[in-house]
């Protein structure tokens, strides 16, 4: 535990860079994740398949929110977050859906 003003410095500045370390992680995994999820996306619009799975998402959903409570990690910001990346997921889906040329 930090004592005097410079020591509680240091720490916060250890603690900081810790982040940032994570920080960079998960933008590096979600930029991997998005690179996927652009593959799942032309792949389900050249086989005319919808953008969203909705039993795909709950089962990811319910994934997710019970490797959360293992990781004492509130389960409603787990739901939370996921959702917010597969809505924004599922628009780039219907985007290429709509760009891609008509086959008829
Ligand atoms: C990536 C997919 O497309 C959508 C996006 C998902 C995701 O980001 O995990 C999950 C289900 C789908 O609604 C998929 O069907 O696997």
């Amino acid at each position: 535990m930090a004592e005097n003003k410079d020591d509680v410095t240091v720490e916060l500045n250890r603690l900081r860079a810790s982040i940032d370390n994570m920080d960079a992680a998960l933008v590096h995994l979600l930029a991997e994740r998005f690179k996927t999820t652009q593959r799942v996306g032309i792949l389900k619009a050249e086989h005319d398949l919808p953008p969203a799975d909705p039993v795909r998402e709950a089962e990811q959903i319910q994934r997710l929110r019970s490797l959360a409570a293992e990781s004492h990690l509130d389960p409603e910001f787990a739901e939370k977050f996921l959702t917010f990346i597969v809505s924004e997921v599922v628009r780039h889906h219907e985007a290429i859906r709509r760009e891609r040329p008509d086959p008829s």
